[in-house]
């Protein structure tokens, strides 16, 4: 590998907490609330989930961008985190089949990373004082004034961020001729989603973050699906409005993650920020209706209110997380409608949840 001269880099907390490392590419300056992920694959993936925009990324693998970047493995079309913190940032990469490196992917999509951070402090500095706003930057002699920006970045809590990455048009995804037709809130889509609704046999059209009700049954839909995303699922009232549209006329929904949480806020369920999240691909939850426990690919700084859950006339929990207890699936018991805190699609992630897919068209074929 040639030698590349680096620039010095670091990432600075809304605590005043200072790491330092080196930049990749790109030089500059990025903000947004840091959060690490745990997954040990899937970092293209992680990166170009719309769910994570706003967000400074540190991953916990030792190495990150030793198998390149493939052009198909993406979630949307952009890298939606802010910036990416790691370790060992791997210019070099071996897979067979892959379009380029991770460098390469970086600087088409104009985005920041540093490496060389003491990343397994740094995310025990966050379980400690948990989720908070950051910036990671090469301007490594203006603390001061990184500081006086940093403050005025928007805390997360109540931040609203799906219009941000929602589609500006409806479109459509699958084959059109397919046996079930689903209208899905795009609040931050992932592409496997589409793919898994696609595969069972669906044709998807997918409308922006602020589609009305009448919109979406304008398509004569089988069943609706409410997506995941970024931010506060609070402000999204329209999304929210939705929901009870679909819940008053007892058509199959189906929720994921900021979609789950909106189904919940639909209820009467608040939401709160955690105090640090759940991002991984190893995270176990319980199904309550079977027993069986899932490995789950988890993304989210939110969750529902459990005791609000529990006091509910019309909503039972259907999945718990097994480390925190907090909810991980729910389900109303008059309707035809069902949601979960984490990632079915994995994408990455394991497959132990692709159930809940099935369980969605069925829940149409019984409609
Ligand atoms: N993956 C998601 O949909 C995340 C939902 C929400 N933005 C949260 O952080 O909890």
């Amino acid at each position: 590998m040639k030698y590349k001269q680096r620039k010095k880099a670091l990432i600075l907390l809304a605590d005043g907490t200072i790491f330092h490392g080196k930049s990749i590419g790109k030089e500059g300056t990025a903000f947004g609330e840091v959060c690490f992920n745990t997954g040990t694959t899937g970092y293209q993936e992680i990166f170009t989930d719309p769910s994570y925009f706003g967000q400074i990324m540190v991953t916990t693998n030792a190495h990150i961008g030793n198998y390149g970047t493939k052009d198909i493995e993406v979630e949307s079309d952009d890298i939606m985190i802010a910036g990416l913190v790691c370790r060992n940032f791997s210019f070099e990469y071996s897979r067979p089949g892959a379009d380029r490196s991770l460098e390469a992917f970086f600087d088409a999509h104009d985005k920041m990373a540093i490496s060389d951070v003491d990343t397994r402090a740094l995310v025990r500095h966050i379980r400690d004082n948990g989720a908070m706003n950051a910036v990671i930057s090469t301007d490594v002699d203006n603390i001061e004034g990184l500081k006086k920006q940093l403050a005025d970045i928007p805390d997360m809590n109540g931040l609203e961020l799906a219009s941000k990455v929602s589609t500006k048009e409806p479109y459509f995804y699958g084959d059109e001729n397919a046996k079930y037709k689903i209208s899905a809130l795009d609040i931050g889509i992932k592409k496997n989603i589409l793919r898994n609704l696609a595969k069972r046999d669906a044709y998807v059209k997918v409308f922006p973050y602020n589609a009305k009700f009448e919109d979406l049954e304008a398509f004569k839909p089988d069943g609706y699906f409410l997506s995941n995303g970024p931010g506060d699922p609070e402000p999204l009232v329209e999304a929210q409005a939705v929901a009870k549209e679909v819940i008053d006329r007892n058509l199959p929904l189906f929720g994921i993650c900021l979609g789950h949480q909106v189904i919940a806020l639909a209820n009467g369920i608040s939401t709160y920020k955690m105090h640090h999240g759940h991002r991984g691909i190893n995270h176990p939850v319980k199904n309550l209706e079977t027993g069986k426990g899932e490995i789950t690919s988890q993304n989210h700084g939110f969750a529902i209110n459990r005791e609000e859950t529990e006091g509910h006339d019309d909503v039972d929990i259907t999945h718990v997380h097994l480390n925190d207890h907090t909810v991980a699936g729910i389900k109303m018991k008059s309707k035809n409608v069902f949601s979960v805190q984490y990632h079915p699609e994995a994408s990455p992630g394991p497959n132990d949840s692709t159930y809940l897919f099935d369980q969605f068209i069925e829940n149409i074929q019984n409609n």
